[in-house]
């Protein structure tokens, strides 16, 4: 068994990870924290997200220190804010656990993108080299060796899943840039309260608009540069990613059909539509990412489907632990 704790737990992505884990058969949950301020220190998880009454009704500890949470653990999935997971993930490093860590704040190796895009001084240069960036479908290999999995951002997820096959194949005109035009429902920005999330606010509305922080994201991991738009819906999970391309001359719809098959035929949360393209409502609450496509000419439509809670966070994170740990990569997902 894995001792396993999970920080954060209360929030969205923290309430997803108790659901997996503690269905996960090689896995037990040793406590479920929150901050030391929190006003939800000492209450029962499941009389916040009642969905998991009956089930984990476990009581959300104050943490100031971790070191106190870390006898005995071997995992830790750090379900947290970008500075804090920072702060913590050497501290459970130190300690010998294997981290997961769901925020931004290992997953490019470049003290600078901290320092520009999420707006603080990296201390762990080390740490950014080690960390393995967990997108499950394509870096299996380095995930079983990993320490430090710093899981990849929702609207990374959709957008590199769709993107990297065709781009190493070189089957893209790189001199027109993907464009990736993404739409999230509201939980992308987490539980806490904010004007700019409440309900008579959020209509449908682009924002980052040429500055998110997930754009150097997926073009660092791509190796090409992407145009991405994220957008604000008014619902709760999900998110759809249309993806405008210009294939190479003489690239046909076969051609990109057979690349997807190949790429993904064996690959489990990975879900290929051989006609039309994916909607949303059918994978909220699933930790799938659908993929489908169409061909016009040169130009190639791809859209991606995911929750942004599952295969955009908690799923991803524990199918690389799953990875990681040489468990079925769908355990206690599906
Ligand atoms: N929501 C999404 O779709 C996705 C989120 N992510 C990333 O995952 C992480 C979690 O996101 P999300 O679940 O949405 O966030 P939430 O805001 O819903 O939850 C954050 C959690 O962290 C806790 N927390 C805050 N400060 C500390 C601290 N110092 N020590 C321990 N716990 C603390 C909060 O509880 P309290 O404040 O009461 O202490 C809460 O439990 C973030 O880094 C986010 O960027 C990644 C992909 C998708
Ligand atoms: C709707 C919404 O606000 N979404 C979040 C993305 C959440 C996420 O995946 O991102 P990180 O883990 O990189 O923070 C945003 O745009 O900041």
């Amino acid at each position: 068994m894995l001792n396993t704790l999970i920080v954060g737990a209360s929030g969205y992505a923290g309430a997803e990870l108790v659901t997996y884990v503690n269905r996960h058969p090689h896995m037990n949950i040793t406590a479920l924290t929150v901050s030391a301020q929190s006003n939800d220190a000492g209450k029962c998880i499941s009389d916040l997200h009642p969905q998991l009454k009956g089930i984990v009704d476990l009581p959300l500890q104050p943490m100031s220190d971790i070191t106190e949470f870390l006898d005995g653990v071997d995992v830790v999935f750090l379900a947290t804010a970008h500075e804090v997971s920072h702060d913590l993930a050497p501290v459970c490093l130190a300690a010998g656990c294997v981290v997961f860590d769901l925020s931004g704040a290992f997953r490019v190796n470049d003290p600078a993108f901290y320092e520009k895009f999420y707006g603080f001084t990296h201390q762990h240069a080390d740490l950014l080299a080690q960390a393995v960036y967990g997108l499950a479908e394509w870096n299996h290999d380095k995930l079983k060796e990993a320490q430090l999995i710093a899981v990849p951002g929702c609207y990374p997820t959709a957008a590199q899943l769709s993107l990297k096959p065709l781009i190493d194949a070189d089957m893209l005109d790189l001199n027109q840039w993907p464009v990736i035009n993404a739409t999230s429902g509201v939980s992308g920005a987490g539980r806490k309260a904010a004007l700019s999330n409440s309900f008579c606010e959020v209509s449908l509305q682009p924002y980052g608009v040429f500055n998110h922080r997930h754009q150097p994201e997926i073009a660092t991991h791509l190796g090409a540069d992407v145009i991405f738009t994220p957008h604000l819906a008014s619902f709760p999970r999900g998110i759809l990613e249309t993806i405008t391309c210009r294939l190479k001359p003489g690239v046909t719809q076969a051609q990109i059909a057979d690349l997807f098959k190949q790429t993904y035929g064996n690959k489990p949360l990975v879900r290929l539509y051989d006609k039309g393209v994916p909607a949303l409502k059918n994978v909220v609450g699933l930790p799938f990412c659908d993929i489908g496509f169409a061909v016009q000419g040169e130009h190639l439509i791809v859209v991606a489907t995911e929750d942004n809670l599952l295969k955009g966070a908690a799923a991803q994170a524990m199918q690389c632990a799953n990875i990681r740990f040489g468990y079925a990569e769908t355990q206690s997902l599906i």
